[in-house]
């Protein structure tokens, strides 16, 4: 296993980054670029381990995706141009791409197996291979289709109207897109609205999509034109270092073009309620996403409580959050996050589990965590990433403030969304 000496109490962090492109959104690219007709041109991709793994599963469906100096461009044949795949698709550490794979695969007259690594294998997906299943697709899968390995053949689609009992954007975004490929109308209704980036580059590649307050609904047979598209800096990856400024004494951060999609934007909600001292510049649409300037600078912090409608425009940045708690004076109290128990790790027990281990005072529930702000100093020791990029990552930011020697258990898992955090984190460290 390897580790990483961290850079430990740092005076001040100091610079202007800029953020690389957004996970979730370069994943829809590829995805919307392969089953569109023409030529789609991807700036400022994500080339994330995650990533790569949804350019590799395309690749191995015959769709001629290419890699240039500043873009990837991919040439998309339509649905009908997928070709049934020799090699079986490997989904690596990410969730969205076995997600939104396996409802573009619902509708394709071939079989396909999908795989990916050993925390993919752990996390649930009846949640997508249930109603999937409902409308026509033939699944199965380790414990009746809940774990890759997975194998699905297409079928010929039924639409439904599905009532999803989590708010999960790669859900409503597998349905919407098996919706795609069947006759008539198909709709997903979340309990709270998740992050709409299927909905805007639907409509971005000249499809229509109807948001219904809380239910999205889509009619099928609709033909994709690919499009340029620049993707925005990921605002999860920014958090980090926006708590890293509002946390590390001395420090201004700026961060430039990072996507401020509402859906999204529930870590600057949290940051200003909590007191910090941020500004935004610049605030513009570019192609189908708001991206704008963001400075964070040293601030007083108070507890909050963090739950209800803002948890799905935070989920990801919950792992982080939990340490900007334990410098405010109070307590913050995270509910209805269960959703964090099936994530890359089961997060509640991760996050609690390492911060501890630094002398935070912090304590897990059913559905969150409570952390008792400002009641002793982090001192720094061996901690482990668990194979979790976001816990990593959090880790990182948290030895910053610590005192002593911190050393981190499988760096290596941070490219999965930010291969350059180190040096990014190293380039603002005085
Ligand atoms: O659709 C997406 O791109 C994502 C949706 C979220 O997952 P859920 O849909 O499971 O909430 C999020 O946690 C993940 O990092 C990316
Ligand atoms: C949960 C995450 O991603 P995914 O579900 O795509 O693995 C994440 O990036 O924090």
């Amino acid at each position: 296993m390897q580790t990483k000496q961290l850079h430990t109490k740092v005076n001040k962090l100091t610079g202007v980054l800029t953020i690389p492109g957004d996970k979730s959104i370069s994943h829809r690219a590829v995805m919307f670029g392969s089953i569109a007709k023409g030529k789609t041109t991807v700036l400022n991709f994500l080339e994330g381990e995650d990533c790569l793994s949804t350019i590799d599963c395309f690749r191995k469906m015959g769709v001629d995706i290419s890699k240039e100096s500043d873009s990837v461009v991919i040439n998309g044949r339509g649905f009908e141009g997928l070709q049934e795949p020799t090699e079986i698709l490997n989904v690596g550490n990410s969730g969205t791409t076995t997600r939104l794979l396996l409802g573009m695969l619902a509708g394709t007259p071939f079989h396909s197996c999908l795989i990916g690594d050993e925390s993919i294998a752990k996390r649930p997906m009846k949640r997508v291979t249930n109603p999937l299943r409902d409308m026509g697709a033939f699944i199965d899968g380790r414990e009746d289709g809940n774990y890759t390995p997975i194998s699905i053949r297409g079928g010929t689609l039924k639409p439904i109207r599905y009532n999803s009992p989590v708010a999960s954007a790669q859900v409503k975004s597998a349905i919407l897109l098996a919706g795609l490929q069947c006759e008539g109308t198909t709709s997903v209704t979340e309990p709270h609205k998740s992050r709409d980036h299927t909905e805007r580059m639907l409509r971005a590649f000249g499809g229509e999509v109807e948001e219904n307050g809380l239910t999205c609904s889509i009619n099928g047979g609709q033909q994709l034109r690919g499009i340029n598209i620049h993707v925005p800096g990921d605002i999860s990856s920014a958090a980090f270092f926006l708590v890293a400024g509002a946390i590390v004494p001395n420090s201004s951060i700026t961060l430039h073009r990072v996507g401020l999609n509402p859906t999204r934007t529930g870590i600057i909600d949290v940051l200003k309620e909590m007191g910090a001292d941020l500004t935004i510049e610049n605030e513009q649409i570019e192609h189908f996403e708001p991206v704008g300037d963001i400075n964070i600078k040293t601030s007083s912090l108070k507890g909050i409580e963090i739950s209800g409608d803002i948890i799905p425009r935070l989920i990801d940045e919950i792992p982080i959050i939990a340490l900007l708690a334990t410098q405010a004076s109070g307590d913050t109290i995270i509910k209805d996050a269960s959703e964090l128990k099936v994530k890359e790790t089961n997060r509640i027990d991760t996050v609690v589990t390492e911060l501890k281990k630094l002398g935070a005072s912090i304590e897990s529930t059913d559905d969150g965590m409570i952390i008792h702000g400002q009641t002793g100093k982090l001192t720094g020791t061996t901690v482990d990433s668990y194979g979790d990029h976001r816990i990593g990552m959090m880790l990182a930011i948290a030895a910053c403030i610590a005192e002593g020697q911190m050393t981190l258990k499988d760096p290596d898992a941070i490219a999965v969304s930010y291969p350059m955090f180190f040096e990014h984190l190293n380039s603002l460290i005085d």
